[in-house]
């Protein structure tokens, strides 16, 4: 039975398909007026070359590129029209602004200003009437445009769910209907990549969306708390907000690897933005060290760290991964300044250059970095000698100039200076360099740092904003470069439980501590998991402020086998399970990359795929991978195997096996031979 509600939305959703049908065909015309109008103007330069002088070309270009951009932005303009033919939007108010008529105001994810009738018909879900839609429900409402705040009532709240130009369902809004359209959506299954939410955002992320005041803003949220999503939908908020002065090459995302990278890549340009411009750590570090210092990677380190306990190793990266480290570098830095240099009185030819002038020179350029001094100095002592000789100078005696200016500093190179800060620090079994003078992953970014503050470092000024994902895994050292990198704003967002290396775990107090003017967010609210997964997961690593979002399935399993051989059928098992389930994605989570190795050899088939540090996607159906690399992606169904007390004994392990289990939507089974984990009691 379809009430007369439902009658007149179906009815005023074919009244909008056809606008935007018709709207399609106006883009249509343009583009191809647009071409023949190119196509035109290339053909009369192409013909008239021979009588233009250069300004004209220079003007036939601009013109050429002017209208190429026109018919580009046609074409885009296009692409969003058909995509909201096949949804036009996602909810609606009725909204009357105090003293004004009610009206509704359709909410898509892309606007639609019919020009026919000069009228908004769908609103963009970021523009400032919108944001009533997640902040409030019927009864008083408010928003806020530049011009100031904007007052009045809410009369109906719906909600729509359209699909392929079809309504699936339309809710009107009473107090928990938010909750019910969310539960729909989480209790759905997952096949690809993250998607984007902006049907269902919840207040207090739509808070952190639309924040425009801070200048660094820290996310912390457990496991779930959408994090991620609501980092990427800020930075669509953000392009449409500041669209005349940021565009998507503008922002950077520093993401842990190539997968997540990937994972990630849908959600913009799902709400219509384009490729957002990434980096993985390591990438940035082979680019500041102009690819001339080989060092280890993030994810060799955790893989050493797995595979043997190695206290020294530790101790190394414990002590690099403190703020302390950070103070005594810069100790440090002042110490060589006030105690390295020897001044000397200098004699060219005839005539003499008093120490005392060579430091003062020295002394004038502080404010540019130590290293480059020199060479600066080196200028002004030529300058002074020529003057006072009344002569040119000799190419040797230029020479001698130079040398004896850099014998004032005792060493030439950063590596050195780094080595220096050991022995300085009476600390020298701190530093372990490998074959090729190979820098372990704790000592990349301390000597990225030392570079930047002794030679200075050409900022990445282009880039108006930041997105750094997993922030517990960067130390303070790494953000003390990354503050001197990027002085654009910043959205920094991670959780300290999930890091993959306890050891260099940085926690939303010691970021706060290197940006003193950061806004911290703490989302406590979880929704990926069941609350069966969810508290199986708390007992791995508690945290008594988490929120799992009321959703029930199946309690994780945990299954002893009798044998190693036992254990590989039991997986062979669990993935005929999960063919025959209505589950669409199964991640295998192993601690070790052997073990995943081990995993993938004993489950042959085209649809298993095995994601190592190496992949540069991610893939659909079946993975086995692990914990490391599963970080930040999600599976309707997770299987931990080996979880024996032999694999997970250490600090860090505790940490992979929390991971793997954060990342189960629906269905988590866990299977060991012998003892199970301690870290399950
Ligand atoms: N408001 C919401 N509406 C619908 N789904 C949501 C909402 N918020 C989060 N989710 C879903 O919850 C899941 C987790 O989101 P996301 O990966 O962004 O979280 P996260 O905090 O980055 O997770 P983690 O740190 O564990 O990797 C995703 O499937 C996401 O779509």
């Amino acid at each position: 039975m379809i009430n007369a509600t439902q009658q007149e939305e179906k009815e005023y959703l074919e009244q909008i398909k056809e606008q935007l049908t018709l709207a399609i065909r106006r883009v249509d015309g343009s583009v191809k007026q647009f071409s023949e109008e190119l196509r035109e103007k290339k053909e009369y330069i192409h013909e008239h070359q021979s009588g233009m002088d250069e300004a004209d070309m220079v003007a036939a270009g601009q013109s050429i590129n002017r209208m190429a951009f026109t018919g580009e932005a046609a074409v885009g303009r296009k692409r969003k029209l058909l995509k909201l033919g096949q949804s036009p939007y996602f909810g609606r108010l009725d909204f009357a602004a105090t003293g004004r008529e009610a009206a509704p105001v359709y909410i898509g994810i892309y606007s639609f200003f019919d020009e026919l009738q000069r009228a908004n018909l769908i609103y963009d879900w970021r523009a400032p009437i919108s944001s009533m839609f997640y902040d409030f429900e019927s009864g008083p409402a408010s928003y806020t445009t530049p011009a100031g705040p904007v007052r009045g009532t809410i009369g109906l709240k719906r909600q729509y769910r359209i699909r392929d130009g079809r309504m699936e369902f339309l809710l009107d809004s009473d107090v928990n209907i938010q909750d019910d359209v969310l539960q729909r959506e989480l209790a759905k299954s997952s096949d690809d990549k993250l998607k984007n939410i902006v049907a269902t955002i919840q207040r207090d992320q739509n808070a952190v969306i639309r924040n425009e005041s801070a200048s660094v803003m820290v996310i912390q949220g457990v496991a779930g708390s959408g994090k991620t999503s609501i980092a990427l939908h800020r930075i669509a908020f953000l392009l449409y907000r500041y669209r005349e002065t940021i565009a998507a090459g503008d922002i950077l995302i520093i993401s842990p690897n190539k997968v997540f990278a990937d994972y990630i890549s849908n959600v913009l340009p799902e709400l219509g933005e384009e490729y957002i411009p990434e980096m993985v750590m390591e990438e940035l570090a082979a680019d500041l060290l102009e690819n001339r210092q080989p060092f280890q990677t993030f994810f060799e380190q955790v893989s050493a760290l797995l595979e043997h306990h190695d206290a020294a190793f530790i101790e190394r990266i414990r002590f690099k991964s403190s703020f302390d480290f950070l103070s005594q570098l810069n100790q440090y830095l002042l110490h060589i300044e006030n105690s390295y240099l020897t001044f000397q009185d200098l004699r060219v030819g005839s005539t003499l250059v008093p120490k005392a002038l060579i430091e003062q020179k020295f002394r004038g350029y502080h404010r540019v970095p130590l290293l480059k001094r020199f060479a600066l100095v080196a200028q002004d002592v030529r300058d002074y000698v020529r003057h006072a000789a009344g002569r040119k100078l000799s190419g040797r005696e230029k020479g001698t100039i130079g040398e004896a200016m850099n014998r004032m500093f005792r060493f030439q190179n950063v590596l050195d200076i780094y080595r220096d800060f050991y022995r300085w620090a009476g600390q020298p079994t701190l530093l372990k360099l490998g074959h090729n003078l190979k820098l372990e992953y704790a000592d990349v970014f301390a000597l990225i740092y030392l570079r930047i503050r002794l030679e200075g470092v050409s900022t990445y000024a282009h880039v108006k904003h930041l997105l750094i994902d997993e922030m517990q895994d960067y130390t303070p050292v790494q953000y003390a470069v990354l503050s001197r990198l990027f002085t654009c704003r910043k959205t920094i967002l991670g959780d300290v439980s999930q890091t993959v290396n306890p050891y260099s775990a940085s926690s939303a107090e010691t970021i706060e501590r290197v940006f003193p003017q950061a806004d911290v967010v703490r989302l406590y609210r979880s929704y990926r998991s069941t609350m069966e997964i969810t508290a199986f997961a708390q007992r791995i690593t508690p945290n008594p402020h988490i929120i799992p979002l009321e959703r029930h399935g199946p309690a994780p399993a945990v299954v002893g086998c009798g044998s190693p051989a036992e254990e590989l059928d039991t997986l062979k098992r669990l993935l005929e399970a999960f063919r025959k389930s209505g589950n669409q994605s199964l991640g295998i989570i192993c601690k070790t990359q052997h073990q995943a190795e081990q995993v993938h050899e004993a489950l042959p088939a085209p649809d298993v795929h095995l994601l190592t540090d190496e992949s540069s996607s991610f893939k659909e159906g079946v993975i086995i991978t692990t914990a490391h690399l599963a970080k930040g992606l999600e599976f309707d169904e997770v299987v931990v195997p080996f979880a024996s007390a032999r694999t997970y004994q250490t600090e860090v392990d505790r940490s992979m096996l929390y991971v793997a289990c954060t990342r189960a939507m629906h269905q988590l089974t866990l299977t060991h031979t012998g003892q199970p984990t301690g870290f399950l009691a």
